[in-house]
């Protein structure tokens, strides 16, 4: 559990967000070359590869694509060209876009032979585990991976990856990545990398936009223990790490400061 307080920036509307996130990730990804030459990432589905795009591409600044490892923070059990995949939708909104001068990220996308809502969702979360153990091979820290950057998204109810509220998840300890079986959000089978994992990355990143957001972030910042929603465990374990990337109409009403 971290003593310091997480960050929240709000911003009047996505194009000013976009613009601090692109530092944001700019800082991580130089830090992360300066210690070990690759910069290693998870990131979620939902509307984060599109603010990803408006944040990284078309700039004058550049980042060093064929450097980044891209993993998932959490995948729908489906196949990887099918609309509800996060693998499909980030090479469409992001991974397509970005010029070939630039680079090409390397991907780790699940392993599609598992990747069915027929299929027991545990072995596919095992095979995703034995991906990230090969990446990570030689780590500071064996026991967990530890992420450069995870890019994440929190739901209207708080959920983020795919730890949902309440869920049994949530007190998972030792495995990297988990299986979910009924997940409250569609489609029900996922995986979802674990609360430890996502605590242990060297720095964290949500971004949450939109009117819709708006209550469960007063109740993640504003009310005793966050309400013990996922989002906020996030909050509760890695502190200062944490830098929420938020517009004006996701934060009305939120009293808790801003920086
Ligand atoms: O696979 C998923 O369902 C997503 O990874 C999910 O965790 C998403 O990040 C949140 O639901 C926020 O989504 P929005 O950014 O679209 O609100």
């Amino acid at each position: 559990m971290s003593n310091s307080q997480s960050h929240l920036y709000t911003f009047p509307g996505k194009a000013e967000l976009a613009e601090s996130l692109q530092q944001y990730v700019l800082k991580a990804e130089a830090a992360a070359l300066a210690h070990h030459d690759t910069f290693r990432v998870a990131v979620s589905g939902g509307s984060l590869p599109v603010i990803l795009a408006e944040a990284l591409l078309g700039k004058a600044t550049t980042p060093q694509f064929g450097k980044w490892d891209i993993f998932f923070a959490d995948e729908r059990a489906v196949p990887l060209d099918h609309a509800d995949s996060n693998y499909f939708l980030l090479k469409e909104e992001f991974l397509n876009k970005i010029p070939a001068e630039l680079g090409s990220p390397s991907v780790h996308p699940i392993a599609e032979k598992h990747a069915n809502q027929d299929d027991d969702p545990q072995q596919l979360a095992d095979l995703y585990q034995d991906e990230l153990k090969r990446a990570f091979t030689g780590g500071e820290n064996e026991a967990l991976p530890i992420f450069d950057l995870i890019l994440l998204g929190c739901g209207p109810d708080g959920h983020t990856c795919s730890l949902f509220p309440g869920h049994s998840l949530l007190q998972e300890k030792t495995a990297w990545v988990a299986a979910i079986s009924d997940s409250p959000k569609p489609p029900p089978k996922r995986i979802t990398l674990t609360l430890p994992v996502v605590a242990a990355a060297a720095q964290i990143a949500f971004v949450a936009t939109g009117g819709g957001k708006k209550e469960i972030m007063r109740d993640i910042f504003d009310s005793e223990d966050g309400c013990g929603l996922p989002s906020s465990l996030v909050n509760k374990a890695a502190g200062d790490k944490v830098s929420w990337f938020t517009d004006s109409p996701a934060t009305e009403g939120v009293a808790y400061p801003r920086g």
